[in-house]
């Protein structure tokens, strides 16, 4: 077998391949290089999300942190992946793990690796992690591997057990980068959904401090998801849209089983997507607060922060997918906003890392500032900026076909798509042409699933669905 971090940690079937066993490998390769980057005194936070059996696996990480002498700090709660990062720079710690598969079906758990600086791993680490792990799969292979675990109450013993509760303080950092008066003083009617992950209570909480009162849904533990994904995208939010409409609540707040991505609803039920969110946030902080600095965002991107950043003299930072480039533009004070297509987000003075309790309340800003629905803003925009779609297609390959595609996808470079000029060939991560009249289009292979993503902005839904159906021809996707 092979344990690989992906785009965002390691992910794994429960009892399959996620077992008691595996775990241990990736904890103590974790603690190796916690030792190794000279950090292990200032012990692990670890977190872990909703799912089935997660206090187990924290405890059996615990056991190997503590076997190896490492200090764990852990909450007797489940925390949302953004609160584990906070944890660590609160605490001061060496780095976090975190135990979630994220929005992956039930039947999943997985681990991440937070390092000091509170966002996602680079890769150079992951790769060090990995390579660790790998000489331990051998040695188990060889029959030759032990690794060292205390039990709890032995460690507690000698003082390597620390309990931790962020959640005040966590909520206390939020209100630096939210305006929780403008919040509270809208008296908006909010509808949250955390969809049984570990960010139940945290909005809620939020709200509550401002003033607001919010309505949650979903919001107690259900290892099972409710028989759904916890993904919060437009065809799996159809409970809260409902309530929204039902209710006449003014905006819908969602977030993943980890709550580092989010879901945004307006009131008349329609999906705000990760790019709208982006723009929405990028306009407000420029024009509402008059803020200023770069903005970091992916390669599969809307490029309307680019048309904005353009207007105010300001510069954009493109990057791969995988909010670990986001963390690490974010990690420079210069950088106002990061965040990315696939629904992760922060800003300048919060976490390198992505936090959607955070992009749901800065929606609830926006909304209150502006004081109409997202969708006229949006509009707002658009009749300043000019209009962009964009839409990502996931597109499922036969095993056998994805070499060729790679291969073909390696040469693409058309003169013109869809009858537009190609004025630029960009390969950061897959291959990326933009087009004469600001359109673009990306294809690339994902580091998450076994699949192509193909993503297109175009200046009208027309243009969108021309160019979409050009490169799939191209390609043979
Ligand atoms: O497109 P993929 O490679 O599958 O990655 C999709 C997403 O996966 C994870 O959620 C990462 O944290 C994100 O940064 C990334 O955008």
């Amino acid at each position: 077998m092979t344990i690989k971090f992906g785009t965002d940690g390691w992910r794994a079937i429960m009892a399959e391949e996620f077992t008691f066993a595996n775990l241990e490998i990736v904890v103590q390769a974790i603690a190796r290089y916690v030792q190794e980057a000279g950090l292990a005194d200032r012990g692990v936070v670890i977190g872990y999300d909703n799912r089935f059996f997660a206090e187990k696996f924290a405890e059996r990480s615990a056991e190997v942190l503590t076997g190896n002498g490492i200090a764990v700090l852990m909450s007797k709660k489940t925390l949302p992946t953004p609160v584990t990062a906070f944890a660590i720079q609160h605490y001061k710690a060496a780095g976090a793990i975190m135990l979630t598969a994220s929005h992956n079906p039930p039947e999943y758990n997985g681990i991440k690796f937070i390092p000091e600086y509170a966002g996602p791993a680079m890769p150079e680490i992951t790769d060090r992690i990995e390579s660790f792990v790998n000489e331990m799969l051998a040695m188990r292979e060889q029959k030759s591997l032990t690794i060292p675990r205390l039990r709890v109450p032995k460690a507690q013993e000698q003082g390597l057990v620390r309990s931790i509760e962020p959640h005040d303080a966590y909520i206390e950092a939020l209100k630096q980068v939210v305006d929780f008066s403008a919040i509270g003083a809208s008296g908006l009617k909010i509808v949250v959904d955390p969809m049984w992950g570990a960010g139940i209570g945290y909005i809620e909480a939020s709200l509550k401090e401002a003033g607001l009162e919010g309505k949650a849904i979903h919001d107690y533990r259900d290892p099972l998801f409710g028989g759904i994904m916890p993904e919060p995208s437009a065809s799996v939010l159809t409970a809260l849209k409902e309530e929204l409409l039902a209710t006449g609540a003014d905006l819908g707040l969602a977030l993943d089983g980890d709550a580092d991505r989010f879901g945004i609803i307006e009131a008349d039920g329609s999906y705000i997507n990760p790019n709208q969110v982006l723009t929405l946030l990028f306009h407000h902080l420029l024009t509402r607060k008059e803020e200023r600095g770069k903005v970091a965002r992916t390669v599969a991107t809307t490029h309307m922060l680019d048309r904005i950043a353009s207007k105010a003299g300001l510069e954009v930072e493109e990057t791969p997918v995988g909010f670990k480039y986001i963390g690490q533009s974010l990690r420079d004070p210069a950088c106002l906003l990061g965040g990315e297509e696939s629904g992760g987000l922060s800003i300048r003075g919060h976490l390198p890392e992505k936090d959607g309790i955070l992009a749901c309340l800065l929606m609830v800003e926006v909304r209150a500032i502006a004081q109409k629905p997202l969708t006229e803003i949006l509009a707002e925009i658009s009749a300043e900026y000019g209009t962009l779609v964009s839409e990502r297609l996931d597109l499922h390959t036969l095993p056998e076909e994805k070499a060729t595609i790679l291969e073909a996808l390696k040469s693409y470079n058309p003169a013109t798509v869809a009858g537009q000029k190609v004025v630029k060939r960009l390969a950061i991560d897959g291959v990326k042409v933009l087009l004469e009249d600001g359109s673009y289009a990306l294809v690339r292979p994902s580091g998450t699933e076994p699949l192509f993503r193909l993503y297109v902005e175009a200046n009208s839904e027309e243009e969108l669905k021309a160019i979409q159906q050009d490169v799939k021809q191209a390609l043979g996707l």
